[in-house]
């Protein structure tokens, strides 16, 4: 059974969601909000409790950085052109059912494929598996989600639990060398690009040097050698500088082997500056490694996902559980300081409650309907046990605040939550409604509105709890007395738990001997002359007027003919 609420009691709800919704790190976390839908049933919300008793301490500080870095990890099935799976006619038909490649009874040309596979001895010896016909499938978005996976193991570990996670990023621990190969490989363009910019450099550098050293002596002596037709001997001149240049260019070579792990031919060796890289030759070393890659990448990925299979189901839970933490912690987080209420059947009462949304607010005690015996509030002595209560009190005493603080414990209570307040004890109800003072609207549409409102929440049975706050604001005080008047009656007889703002206290309590009165009071002026207000609500008191206080500080305020007036108003008040 769900709880009801009218709308602004509903808007209530939507900002305490709102409040956990935006404590939350991962977007689909604030969907188990949808679990807590205020519910009447008291089996529920035993349930619910026992559920965040049980789960919030577990949640520890500083998880939250973690659970940011957890992202899902898809597994996905695709085709794979890279490969060629050979079988046996009689399991042709199941191995192309997998469709993870193409799949074939005869020899194929192995050129076509970097990976031939086989269940009849024709290439890698594979079992009709899709983990052994392709394990990257399974082993690539592991390794893509290292981070995910680390933040899971740190997760496990604030839960005194063995995490999965931890044991597969150990096993993947071998992938990282060719993938770093990988990495290089794809950036193979621009690598010889590189080198060949600063192959060319030196050599540049070599022949103005070399053009440097060919003057004077020497070019006298080069000229002549060339008119008597020598060319052995400057060839030999020029020879040196060949050699340099060929050692320059095996150089550059060796350095690139290096970093791809195979020996390389890129450069020519005919046309000597500037060199430039064959793109045919560039190409073919690209095909090779590619090539000698999907093998090896292909092996280690079968033989980790040997040893990690059995894991993954382990891996999938703990992903689905922290969408749980990250909701759990941002409720913990939202409900530090708050207690759990007891569930009772005498009406609503708290004690040092603290309005969610007001700064450092002044912690308010209350009851509606029956004490609980260890609700030991000073002041509280006399309450009988009233289920109908006129709050009174002075402008900006915080009446509003005090209907909003009852209506936030009520829906959190009905929601399985901790209430901000000491100690709490509540009866689970069928109905909240909470009506705003309509501030702005006046006449007779606004009072009509208000009153089909009022006798909507008054039809029918049910446990119900009713706030209103300051009816007679919309209609004549003469009227509103009558009117407040029969709708309390009615709510009496039914037994309904009323709360309603009035300033008409005195005249109400004479006419519904049923109800209390409580008042919020001014309690005097600080030395500036502010007024100083005790949001704590007096039981059975009507709250002391502002007015009174008011004049009261221009009374010290003023000096002269002004104060003895303003002194002679305030001897009204005390007579
Ligand atoms: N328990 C509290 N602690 C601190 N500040 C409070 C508390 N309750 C109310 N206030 C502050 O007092 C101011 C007036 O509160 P509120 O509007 O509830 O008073 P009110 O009695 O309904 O006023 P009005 O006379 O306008 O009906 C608000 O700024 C509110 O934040």
């Amino acid at each position: 059974m769900k709880l009801k609420l009218n709308s602004e009691a509903r808007a209530i709800l939507r900002a305490i969601k709102e409040e956990i919704r935006r404590r939350t790190v991962l977007p689909e976390s604030s969907t188990l909000l949808e679990k807590f839908e205020p519910t009447s049933d008291p089996g529920e919300i035993r349930r619910r409790q026992e559920y965040f008793r049980e789960k919030l301490p577990l949640v520890k500080e500083g998880i939250g950085e973690y659970i940011a870095r957890v992202k899902p990890i898809r597994f996905r099935r695709e085709y794979l052109h890279d490969r060629v799976l050979i079988v046996d006619e009689s399991e042709f038909e199941r191995a192309s059912s997998f469709g993870l490649c193409e799949v074939s009874t005869e020899s194929v040309d192995p050129s076509e494929y970097p990976l031939v596979l086989s269940t009849v001895g024709y290439g890698i010896d594979v079992e009709l598996s899709p983990a052994q016909i392709a394990p990257e499938l399974y082993v690539l978005p592991l390794w893509e989600n290292r981070e995910t996976l680390e933040a899971l193991a740190r997760i496990g570990e604030s839960l005194g639990r063995k995490s999965v996670a931890r044991e597969i990023l150990r096993e993947l621990a071998p992938l990282k060398e060719v993938m770093e190969r990988r990495r290089v490989l794809e950036s193979l363009d621009e690598l010889v690009a590189e080198k060949e910019r600063e192959l060319n450099e030196k050599i540049s550098e070599k022949l103005e040097r070399f053009s440097l050293t060919l003057t004077g002596k020497e070019l006298v002596e080069f000229l002549s050698e060339l008119r008597a037709g020598n060319y052995d001997a400057i060839f030999r001149h020029f020879g040196g500088i060949e050699g340099e240049i060929l050692d320059l260019i095996n150089e550059a070579e060796s350095e690139l082997g290096e970093r791809l792990g195979v020996a390389v031919e890129l450069f020519p060796r005919d046309e000597m500056y500037p060199v430039r890289a064959a793109p045919e030759r560039v190409e073919a070393l690209y095909q090779e490694l590619e090539r000698e890659l999907k093998v090896e990448l292909y092996l280690k990925s079968r033989g980790i996902l040997e040893r990690i299979a059995h894991l993954l189901p382990g891996l999938k839970k703990e992903l689905e559980s922290v969408k749980e933490l990250d909701f759990l912690r941002a409720v913990k987080d939202f409900t530090r300081g708050f207690s759990f209420p007891e569930l009772w059947s005498g009406g609503i009462a708290f004690v040092n409650g603290r309005h969610l949304f007001i700064e450092n607010p002044q912690p308010v005690s209350y009851v509606v309907g029956t004490k609980p015996v260890n609700f030991s509030v000073p002041g509280s002595e006399n309450i009988a046990d009233e289920r109908v209560v006129i709050l009174t009190g002075a402008n900006s005493g915080g009446k509003t605040s005090l209907l909003e603080l009852i209506t936030q414990i009520e829906v959190l209570f009905h929601m399985g939550f901790p209430v901000p307040a000491e100690r709490a004890w509540l009866e689970p109800l069928d109905e909240v409604f909470f009506f705003r003072r309509k501030r702005s609207i006046y006449g007779a549409g606004a009072f009509e509105t208000a009153l089909r409102s009022f006798v909507r929440a008054l039809r029918g049975e049910g446990r119900k709890l009713i706030l209103i706050d300051e009816f007679e604001a919309i209609t004549e005080p003469g009227a509103a007395v009558k009117i407040i008047g029969e709708l309390l009656r009615i709510a009496h007889g039914k037994g309904f738990y009323v709360v309603i703002v009035s300033h008409l206290g005195e005249d109400l309590k004479n006419e519904l001997p049923f109800a209390r009165v409580d008042g919020i009071e001014t309690k005097g002026l600080d030395e500036s002359l502010n007024l100083i207000v005790d949001r704590q609500p007096r039981f059975g008191r009507i709250g002391r007027s502002t007015p009174e206080l008011i004049v009261e500080r221009l009374a010290r305020k003023r000096r002269g003919a002004e104060r003895e007036i303003f002194e002679r108003i305030l001897r009204a008040f005390r007579p």
